[in-house]
Formats: C-alpha cells, sequence, structure tokens
C-alpha cells in the first residue's frame, strides 16, 4: 500500500546543508498501524512529512497504492494529498470561528464533494464516532485537549484517506485521552486505513502492529529485523 525505495533527505544550506537519512527502504501494508520511534532529530517527522506529501525527498522513490507519487508534478501530488492523505499533529488547530461541524466538514468544501448537507451529515457522524455527538456546535476553543484531538480524527477523516499520518498525536494528552485517541486510530487500522504514527510513548506504540525504530540513517524493526 506504502512502499519507499532508497530514500534520502537533505535540506539544503549554503554551508552546511543537512543530511536527515539517505537510503531508507519500507514496506507497509493495507491496514496495518505502524509506529515510528527513536531518538530526538533522527528524522521521525521528516519521513512522516514525505509520507505525506508535504515535502519531497532528494533521493529514492515513494508509490501510494500503487502510484509514484515521488515523481508527480505538485498539483497532482497536492491532489494525492488532499485524496488519500489525513493528518493528525500534536497539536491541532481548527478554525476558531466555526464550529466543529464546520470544522470537521471544511476539506469537503475544498474537495470534490459540495453538497453542504452531505458535508455535514458526514462531519457530524465522524464527530459521533469519536464520542463528539453532543458538540457539534461548539467552538473548538470550548473542547478540552482530549477532545480537540479527537475532532481531528474526525477531520483527517472527511476526505475518505486510505492512509492517515499521526506526529505524536498523545503529545500533550493525558492517559486516558491518550487512550480514547489510540483506540480510534487502531479501529481505523482494524477498517483497513494504513496509520503511521510517530511517538515517543511505549504505551502509546503498544496499540500498533509493528513499532520501528528510526535511527542512524536507518529504519529498524523492533524484533531486530531491519524494515
Ligand atoms: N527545514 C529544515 N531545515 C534544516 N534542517 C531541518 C529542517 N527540518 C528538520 N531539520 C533537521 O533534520 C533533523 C531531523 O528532524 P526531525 O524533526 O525530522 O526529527 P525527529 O526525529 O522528528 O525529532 P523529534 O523526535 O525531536 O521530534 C534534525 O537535525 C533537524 O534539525
Amino acid at each position: 500500500m506504502l512502499r519507499i525505495e532508497g530514500l534520502g533527505k537533505r535540506y539544503p544550506h549554503p554551508e552546511r546543508p543537512v543530511e536527515v537519512f539517505s537510503d531508507l527502504a519500507l514496506d507497509v501494508p493495507r491496514g496495518q498501524f505502524v509506529s515510528l520511534m527513536g531518538p530526538s532529530g533522527e528524522g521521525k517527522s521528516t519521513l512522516l512529512h514525505l509520507l505525506g506529501c508535504l515535502d519531497r525527498p532528494s533521493a529514492g522513490r515513494y508509490w501510494l497504492e500503487g502510484i509514484e507519487v515521488s515523481g508527480l508534478p505538485e498539483e497532482a501530488l497536492a491532489a494525492v494529498r488532499n485524496r488519500k492523505i489525513g493528518f493528525v499533529f500534536q497539536s491541532s488547530h481548527f478554525v476558531d470561528y466555526l464550529d466543529l461541524r464546520e470544522n470537521v466538514a471544511l476539506p469537503g468544501f475544498y474537495g470534490r464533494d459540495s453538497d453542504m448537507r452531505a458535508c455535514y451529515a458526514r462531519a457530524g457522524q465522524l464527530l459521533e464516532d469519536v464520542g463528539l455527538g453532543h458538540r457539534l456546535h461548539h467552538r473548538p476553543a470550548a473542547l478540552s485537549g482530549g477532545e480537540r484531538q479527537r475532532a481531528a480524527v474526525a477531520r483527517a477523516l472527511f476526505n475518505r484517506p486510505c492512509l492517515v499520518l499521526a506526529d505524536e498525536p498523545t503529545g500533550n494528552l493525558d492517559t486516558e485521552n491518550s487512550r480514547l485517541l489510540l483506540t480510534r486510530l487502531r479501529e481505523l487500522a482494524d477498517s483497513g486505513i494504513t496509520v503511521v504514527m510517530v511517538t515517543h510513548d511505549e504505551q502509546a506504540a503498544g496499540f500498533a502492529d509493528r513499532v520501528i525504530d528510526l535511527a542512524a540513517g536507518e529504519l529498524r524493526e523492533r524484533n531486530g529485523a531491519l524494515a
């Protein structure tokens, strides 16, 4: 479902370019939940950005659902990003003057689906699925951190992505809110959506099917095998 080969990323700098990694390989089947761990500064977020088509690799190739996205022009890449990938970050930002349901429906207004009633119905259902059905008309600022992160998952799912990328999604959450969020990510994977999550938290990683460390420019499976 997701495959990278010889993937490299170098951030340019006039004096000292930063070579984060130069040759990563990884294969993730559909519906697998992968936790990406490893020491700080080794390139986990960088890799997640590449997988999310938010940035381009300096070397190597990337396929998503059989399409080589690393070779696509900017417009096509943006279409892949919008249609196939959902994002959840450590601190999720919402549009303050829109209510929760409008925020979750927002990706639909930019996309193919311009039927606003259908968009709102879908947003409402997604919020219901994360236990926020009673907060549809609340402003994002009125929500707790845990509720906001769950709403972020609802928003990430709006365009029916095949891949959800999460960068330390439980970083600011307590144990119970982390559990709720991770349970939802687990359910997504079980329903066939591929999930890649960066985390520093061993307990969070335990919700995944597979734990991979990124260190010293290499991806290494927790069982010791090279990814
Ligand atoms: N835009 C940039 N320009 C230059 N260097 C960058 C840029 N973004 C990241 N880096 C560097 O790339 C390396 C990897 O950063 P990245 O944020 O991917 O690591 P990480 O493993 O996610 O770290 P952490 O666990 O602390 O979040 C770091 O040395 C960082 O300083």
